[in-house]
């Protein structure tokens, strides 16, 4: 065995994080941990990775007692983390990312041409086909994604701990880490997966141990023998999912008309219309454009071309936006999303301040908390309105994104991403919230990585290749396979 541990606990003030936790990693499995947002699961790998001391408990690997003093000690036994919160170094190269040691160990072993040998198989086996020289932080989320998971390779771990690795990644990218997993399970790897598409767990996991509330709820089943009712029961306990039925949409007039529309780079003379409460999803691959119709629509893009949200033209900036009612959900909560060193009320009402002015700010801070609140709760954000936002599990922390558009009351709406690491209940009370949203009459536009969300929720999906609208799905039509075979047909069907 190579990982064991026994009776892991952390406490972060009255929070459990985690509670008497046993957990055990064989060499050659994958051994997956679910739960709902706030389970602890991020706390476990953290421990076992060296990130975080627990206050009690024993860690021991090939049967040898360890106490990790840093993840650079887990490192050197072996131990290597993929954290779900990315932590590429966004000003350094791609290749400095990949070997951020280098500097120090320099020497004929690290030299640059042996670096970039040593990186070709392994980027190539992710499918991560970029620049050595380019600017880590300039890439795509789903690339940094890759470029943390190569970086975890390249250190040739006994052990490898994957946080939410798939969030941002696109079905193919999927399904290749899922092949380099299984080649390293081959070679007696031993490997402990974290996600939240507990298909792809079933998928690929030996076993799945299922944390609830700081412990464990379900510990180390085989997948032969359950299924995903079973790990959806004891990720919940007695509770159950509500699934509120969609609420009846009735869409009329055009809300949002974009004729020609045209990003450089990125996007090429794009017409569309979405009615007013209407879903529109977009889809495509990576780079494909459908970010860049969002990017465009909210004030981050400078588009040529003709565009009316409710009759006014587009956003030149944000902040214009902002003013304007048109909510930007972006999946990429850290750089766009949230301040992480403030409570969470002052992020829930940030979008809402820009409108009200500082003072009035300050003074109505009983009232923003009592709002923070109210959409904590109705999103079942685990945390209070006065805790620090850094300090909430990444989920809870997507849900505060939300949360605060919400509070602003906007009445355009554009979504990229909006589920990304949230656990299924809360993934079907932003679904909720999303229909509510479109039938008080309100335009969306949804961009998923996600293709079940699109089919669920869109009443029709447009779908992007090399930066040009190809095809355009109905409701009727809608299936992850007919998506999925729209955003890879071959250029220019149209
Ligand atoms: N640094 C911290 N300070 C205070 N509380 C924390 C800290 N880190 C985690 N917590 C709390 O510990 C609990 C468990 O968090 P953890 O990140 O382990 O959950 P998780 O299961 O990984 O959730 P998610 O699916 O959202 O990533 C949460 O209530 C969280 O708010």
């Amino acid at each position: 065995m190579p990982v064991e541990a026994v009776g892991l606990s952390k406490h972060y003030g009255g929070v459990t994080a985690l509670s008497d936790v046993d957990f055990e990693l064989a060499p050659g499995e994958v051994h997956a941990v679910v739960g709902e947002n706030g389970a602890g699961k991020s706390t476990l790998v953290k421990i076992l990775s060296g990130v975080v001391r627990p206050d009690s408990g024993a860690i021991s690997i090939d049967g040898t007692p360890v106490t990790f003093g840093s993840a650079r000690d887990a490192l050197t036994r072996g131990v290597a983390l993929v954290a779900q919160e990315l932590a590429v170094f966004p000003d350094l190269s791609v290749i400095e990312n990949l070997f951020p040691l280098a500097p120090i160990r320099r020497g004929p072993l690290l030299s640059p041409r042996r670096m970039a040998a040593l990186a070709a198989p392994v980027l190539d086996e992710l499918g991560l086909h970029v620049p050595l020289g380019a600017r880590a932080g300039t890439l795509p989320l789903a690339d940094q994604q890759l470029l943390e998971i190569g970086r975890a390779l390249l250190r040739r771990p006994a052990v490898l701990i994957l946080d939410e690795p798939t969030s941002a990644l696109q079905r193919e990218a999927v399904d290749r880490l899922m092949s380099v997993l299984r080649r390293l399970v081959s070679r007696g790897v031993a490997v402990l997966y974290v996600s939240h598409f507990l298909e792809e767990v079933l998928r690929i996991a030996t076993r799945v141990t299922v944390l609830r509330d700081g412990r464990v709820a379900m510990a180390g089943v085989s997948t032969s023998t359950v299924d995903l009712d079973g790990v959806v029961t004891a990720m919940l306990g007695s509770r159950t999912i509500e699934r509120r039925p969609v609420t009846q949409r009735h869409t009329a007039g055009t809300a949002i008309a974009v004729k020609g529309l045209s990003v450089p780079g990125q996007l090429t003379d794009v017409s569309f219309t979405v009615a007013a409460g209407e879903i529109v999803g977009l889809a495509g691959l990576q780079d494909a454009g459908h970010l860049a119709v969002l990017a465009a629509l909210s004030g981050r893009a400078t588009p040529t071309g003709h565009v009316r949200i409710n009759g006014a033209s587009a956003p030149r900036s944000p902040r214009a936006a902002v003013r304007a009612g048109i909510a930007f959900v972006p999946s990429d909560r850290k750089r766009y999303g949230l301040m992480l060193d403030k409570p969470v009320w002052q992020n829930t009402s940030a979008v809402s301040w820009l409108g009200i002015g500082r003072a009035t700010w300050w003074l109505r801070q009983q009232q923003l908390i009592d709002t923070a609140w109210q959409y904590g709760t109705r999103l079942s954000i685990r945390g209070a309105p006065t805790d620090l936002t850094g300090t909430l599990s990444g989920g809870n922390q997507q849900k505060v994104v939300m949360a605060k558009w919400l509070a602003a009351e906007p009445t355009v709406i554009l979504l990229d991403d909006p589920t990304r690491g949230v656990d299924i209940s809360a993934r079907a009370e932003m679904h909720a919230v999303i229909a509510e949203l479109a039938a008080a009459g309100k335009p969306v536009l949804l961009a998923s990585t996600d293709l079940a969300e699109l089919c669920e929720l869109c009443d029709r999906v447009l779908v992007f290749q090399r930066g040009r609208l190809v095809s355009e799905l109905p409701h009727t039509e809608l299936s992850e396979q007919a998506l999925s075979v729209a955003m890879n047909a071959g250029f220019g069907q149209r």
